[in-house]
């Protein structure tokens, strides 16, 4: 089997299309959409998110902190932010420096405008089914799902990674929608004897080409959600996922690359949850 390859440009594009419509709409009631971006320390992957954050936004601002900023300073700024009625969306760019205590930094996001969903209050509400915001990487997930028309009610779908960032919510976001899930990490014993089992398979491990072909359950759908850059030998520079493509592509039906894949449906996901936020804003303003 050659798996379809599943094109997380062209999805993402589709998808902004309407989210440019509903901002474009939002506007002209008064009520642009704004996201704020909190970036502490240089960390050069960081900085380009960020950038790529900003870019897709017609209004964003980005609060730029040294790698030594005083975690006071950033808690003040989150307050303002809260407090601005004209910003609809906060974010902190992670990983943080280790003097932040992450999860202080992200309760610290007003739950109305914690678009990247970190927040407990998101999270306890994805685990009960109730509306919120889903963190983006799972739900661009989703909606590749959606799009591809990807059955998941009864089917049997394992997670490699339980990050707060993608394992543990796209293991929920599974779960909800009728799927049996398994969520394997580092200390799982036998992780093909799981992998092998898997009609849908989402990587989230952080290690390069980890998943290979003969891990895979033959027509299944693979998800690579991993980013590495490669350091050493002729591809030093290149970026690649945590599934070896070639070998997986031969076995699944069908399959993300990287780069190319979720990546693109992360920003874009972000977007909309962004409008969300300000659709909300202008109805309760009553514009
Ligand atoms: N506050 C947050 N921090 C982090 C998140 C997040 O969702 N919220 N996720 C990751 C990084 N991330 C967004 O912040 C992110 C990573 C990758 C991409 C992307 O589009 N990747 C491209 C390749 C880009 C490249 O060339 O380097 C792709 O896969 O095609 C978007 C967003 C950690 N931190």
């Amino acid at each position: 089997m050659t798996a379809r390859t599943i094109d997380g440009n062209a999805l993402a594009a589709r998808v902004r299309e309407d989210i440019a419509a509903r901002a474009e709409e939002l506007a002209a009631r008064g009520e642009q959409p704004c996201l704020a971006v909190i970036l502490v320390g240089s960390d050069p992957a960081s900085a380009v998110y960020v950038r790529n954050k900003v870019a897709a936004c017609e209004k964003a601002g980005v609060f730029d902190y040294p790698a030594d900023a005083d975690p006071q300073v950033v808690m003040d700024r989150l307050a303002e932010l809260n407090g601005d009625t004209s910003v609809h969306g906060i974010l902190v760019q992670l990983p943080l420096p280790p003097q932040f205590d992450e999860s202080e930094v992200l309760e610290a996001i007003s739950v109305e405008k914690d678009v990247d969903g970190f927040h407990a209050e998101s999270v306890g509400r994805l685990s009960q089914g109730q509306q919120g915001f889903i963190p983006c990487t799972p739900h661009g997930v989703m909606k590749m799902f959606e799009s591809e028309n990807v059955p998941l009610s009864g089917a049997e779908a394992v997670v490699i990674g339980r990050s707060n960032i993608v394992g543990k919510p796209m293991a929920m976001l599974l779960t909800n929608a009728g799927a049996t899930v398994t969520v394997c990490h580092s200390r799982t014993r036998d992780l093909t004897f799981h992998t092998k089992r898997a009609d849908i398979l989402v990587a989230a491990v952080g290690k390069p080409r980890f998943v290979t072909g003969d891990m895979i359950k033959p027509g299944a759908v693979v998800i690579d959600v991993g980013i590495n850059r490669l350091t050493e030998g002729e591809e030093a520079g290149k970026l690649c996922g945590d599934v070896d493509f070639a070998s997986a592509s031969e076995v699944a039906s069908l399959i993300t690359p990287v780069p190319g894949g979720v990546g693109p449906m992360t920003i874009t996901m972000l977007l909309e949850n962004t409008v969300i936020s300000a659709e909300r804003a202008a109805n309760r303003k009553g514009r």
